[in-house]
């Protein structure tokens, strides 16, 4: 089976800068060799965001949206590239770079396929919507979009995107740090989430059940893990840290139970900022566990 990296070095979806270095510093720590390792023929490419980035001529806020034709552009062209992964029999394996990339990837998972359940795995729901954001900042946005929330039917990303996530294709695991908007929106659209409070009280081998109870354990999955969803102490090279995350036990859990389905078909593994951290331990420990992650996605066992 053939895993296909694509790396996506962009920061357009956030303001703190060095969110695009987490690409290269995830394969500077051998993730590729990883996962050869373990049985996947891997695929390698870099996304061509620099040259996306030259053909925005100026990217004014829109409404409160932040670089909003920075990120179309380069979602757009995730989505495509994850798409013909897909449509290859491949499995796509996004690095980022900042969440708002999973416009483009979970766009293009759909387009293989339409039933896939999303798992979001975050301190963070990112389901801001354009009209409900206060920081303009899209890596707080790409779930409303993907849904078509009102407000996201906005130029440019209606020239390209068409909503193609339902509420109960969505799972959410990790939550802690949630806008009221968003509150709002989660209890609106009934989805299902497990926030730190239900890691808690049930254990993480029960919330997987539970999720996996909940889209079923015979469609198609789409992970989609910001690596803030664990512990700062954990993970601290990340661009908002939220005290109170899942241990580093519990967050390769996820991956392994994912994994023992058999259904992965997309995986994203963003948000860590090799540019933040106290120091350089910090920084190749959030790297080092962004490959863990990754590999225990793709079937790394501990037996
Ligand atoms: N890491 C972030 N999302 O996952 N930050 C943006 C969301 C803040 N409300
Ligand atoms: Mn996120
Ligand atoms: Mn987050
Ligand atoms: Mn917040």
């Amino acid at each position: 089976a053939t895993v296909s990296v694509l790396s996506y070095p962009f920061s357009g979806g956030q303001p703190r800068a060095g969110v695009d270095k987490g690409p290269d510093h995830l394969v500077e720590a051998g993730l590729l060799k990883q996962l050869q390792s373990l049985g996947w023929h891997v695929e390698y490419s870099e996304g061509a965001v620099d040259q996306l980035l030259a053909t925005v001529k100026s990217d004014a806020d829109i409404g409160k949206m932040k670089q909003p034709r920075a990120v179309s552009a380069v979602t757009k062209q995730l989505a495509a590239d994850v798409a013909a992964v897909a449509q290859g029999g491949k499995l796509p394996l996004t690095l980022g770079g900042d969440h708002s990339l999973a416009v483009g990837t979970v766009a293009g998972t759909k387009r293989k396929f339409p039933d896939a359940a999303l798992v979001w795995v975050d301190a963070h729901a990112d389901i801001n919507t354009p009209l409900t954001t206060d920081s303009g900042n899209l890596h707080g946005c790409p779930v409303s979009f993907l849904l078509g929330l009102e407000g996201t039917d906005v130029a440019p990303f209606n020239e390209w995107l068409k909503p193609c996530l339902k509420p109960e294709d969505l799972v959410y695991i990790g939550l802690r740090d949630i806008d009221n908007g968003e509150k709002k929106i989660l209890k609106d659209l009934g989805v299902k989430v497990f926030t730190m409070h239900d890691v808690d009280k049930h254990g993480i081998g029960k919330v997987m059940d539970l999720v996996l109870d909940h889209i079923g354990r015979d469609r198609p999955i789409h992970l989609s893990y910001d690596v803030d969803a664990l512990d700062p102490t954990i993970t601290p090279s990340t661009g908002t840290p939220v005290r109170g995350g899942l241990n580093f036990r519990e967050g390769h859990y996820i991956a392994e139970a994912i994994a023992e389905t058999g259904n992965l078909v997309a995986l994203d593994v963003v948000e860590v900022n090799p540019s933040l951290g106290e120091d350089a331990a910090s920084v190749a420990q959030t790297v080092a566990i962004g490959c863990s992650l990754s590999r225990a996605a793709l079937g790394e066992t501990l037996l």
